[in-house]
């Protein structure tokens, strides 16, 4: 059966029969917001999702949120809230009792349809982490649970336990992203992801980043994957195509 999931009253339907571009927004500050929200606009036709980067913020975290979801309101696209800490690549040292704090702080926002959380934050500390997964599901919010390693791919039992690990804990979409280091360890991913894809319900994200990777953000039919990232201005990643590419060669694909 075709596993399908729209994402409430945006008109974006998820499914890996139809995979969706996400470019993320990574501004430090309003300036920045403004001048990356102009060239989302610009490409909007190529931009299905948008992934809001709060680790690139540069001032207090709680008047990122407000400046970011007072202009998402009119982008009317899903987007994906995402604290990437530095542990996993992102920008951010930041404490678990703040991540938790602005996660909740942005549930009042619609704009907000998806959570981006690392499966390592929630597996640490795994009560307060539970009662906050079961706040986003009761506020129809979608989890993303994640997992990425920018030095290494790891062999595909630990790829699969992962993808499996983050399911069990009530994912609604898996993700996995990681560094190959040969054209092995793209093929592997690539293979754990189609694995994955088709023997489970639940949808997922795979990525082989950098330059050696680029395939895994395009053959998308292949790996089963839902979601690829793109850039409409910065690349929150290596190997980010621009979205009006990334478009033209998923409907080659
Ligand atoms: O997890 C991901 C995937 C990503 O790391 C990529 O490789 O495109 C980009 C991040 O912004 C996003 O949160």
């Amino acid at each position: 059966m075709m596993k399908m999931k729209p994402l409430n009253g945006s008109g974006c339907i998820l499914s890996k029969e139809q995979p969706k571009i996400c470019v993320p927004l990574t501004p430090s500050d309003e300036k920045e917001l403004k001048q990356q929200l102009e060239m989302i606009h610009r490409q909007s036709a190529d931009i299905d999702l948008i992934e809001w980067r709060a680790d690139y913020w540069q001032g207090e975290l709680k008047d990122g949120l407000s400046a970011v979801s007072n202009q998402l309101q009119n982008i009317h696209k899903p987007v994906i809230f995402t604290i990437r800490t530095a542990a996993e690549g992102g920008e951010k040292d930041i404490a678990l009792s703040e991540y938790e704090h602005m996660i909740r702080m942005s549930l009042k926002f619609p704009c907000f349809m998806m959570y981006d959380l690392q499966l390592m934050l929630v597996k640490q500390k795994a009560d307060r982490m539970r009662m906050l997964l079961d706040d986003l599901h009761r506020h129809n919010k979608w989890i993303i649970l994640s997992y990425h390693d920018f030095q290494a791919t790891p062999s595909n039992e630990q790829m699969l336990a992962i993808l499996n690990e983050q399911e069990a804990l009530g994912a609604d979409l898996v993700k996995l992203a990681v560094m190959p280091q040969t054209e092995m360890d793209v093929k592997r991913l690539m293979e754990v992801s189609s694995l994955f894809t088709q023997t489970h319900e639940t949808m997922a994200i795979t990525i082989s980043m950098g330059e050696l990777g680029v395939k895994s953000r395009i053959q998308l039919k292949e790996t089963g994957s839902c979601i690829s990232f793109a850039t409409a201005s910065a690349a929150s990643a290596p190997g980010q195509l621009p979205a009006s590419s990334l478009r033209k060669l998923l409907q080659t694909q």
